[in-house]
């Protein structure tokens, strides 16, 4: 088992009937124009991105949500970290909570390394005292020592997992949400985070992981849920889970 096993450990996550729909606005076809003419170009669509979602995650685990483009894993992942409601169905949480969403999320562009450093750790919940504590470790874990003080709209993508990461790991989380960013940093870095989250299972933390990467979801997963079409279609182990993945691509 990739991580360690708490007996009757604690549900921190629960997700009850989620769904969540998404409007997605299309312009209209030349003869659909012409035909309408005068009125607007362009017309509305109810888009299901998630659909009666429901489950739970104990404290401990590491669980890996997988799909096809578009199955609704970042969507899922945003919806359980509270940076978007759902429209139906509840999310309830224990405990703190860092979140590696889409590059940049959560960064200011406009202001430097070390003023997002300081940003992120109070949204976060640290005192500035805390941070002040944090920053050279954050900084040397990140290892952009040398653009620490420039404005991060100037970072690579790289740049930004690296500092967005090193915050996370530093705060603290009982629950850590991890999209599929890692993939953007240099193999060594990569590696570092492999480690990094290996030690956060050994320490009992909870790690909810959206990858496209079965091997890393293998070896890191106790449990993968698979999306189809916004709808849990599997819930159980890794290697069934990395199965039911592959049969989806099918359908
Ligand atoms: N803000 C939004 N407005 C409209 N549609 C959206 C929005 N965010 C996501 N969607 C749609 O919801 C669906 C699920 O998107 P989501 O990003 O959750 O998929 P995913 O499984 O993470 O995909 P990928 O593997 O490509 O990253 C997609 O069809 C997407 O176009």
């Amino acid at each position: 088992m990739p991580s360690v096993a708490i007996p009757n450990a604690p549900t921190v996550v629960r997700a009850t009937n989620v769904s969540k729909r998404f409007v997605i606005r299309k312009e209209k076809s030349l003869k659909e124009r012409i035909v309408n003419f005068g009125r607007s170009n362009k017309h509305k669509d109810d888009f299901w991105a998630l659909r009666d979602v429901s489950f739970e995650i104990k404290a401990g685990t590491t669980i890996g949500l997988v799909g096809a483009n578009g199955s609704g894993k970042s969507t899922l992942l945003k919806v359980l970290g509270g940076i978007i409601e759902p429209n139906d169905g509840a999310v309830q949480r224990r405990g703190r909570l860092a979140a590696l969403l889409e590059l940049g999320a959560g960064f200011h562009p406009d202001l430097t390394g070390r003023e997002n450093v300081y940003l992120n750790s109070s949204i976060l919940g640290l005192t500035r005292k805390q941070t002040d504590d944090y920053f050279d470790s954050i900084v040397e874990f990140s290892e952009i020592e040398a653009f620490i003080d420039t404005q991060v709209k100037f970072y690579s993508s790289g740049m930004y997992v690296r500092l967005a990461f090193a915050i996370a790991v530093h705060v603290d989380p009982d629950i850590l949400l991890v999209d599929e960013v890692l993939a953007v940093g240099d193999e060594p870095f990569q590696e570092k985070c492999m480690n990094k989250i290996r030690e956060f299972q050994q320490e009992g933390r909870t790690i909810i992981l959206v990858s496209h990467s079965s091997s890393q979801v293998e070896s890191l997963c106790d449990r993968v849920v698979v999306l189809s079409h916004g709808s849990v279609i599997f819930d159980g182990g890794a290697r069934e889970g990395i199965a039911a993945l592959r049969e989806s691509f099918d359908h």
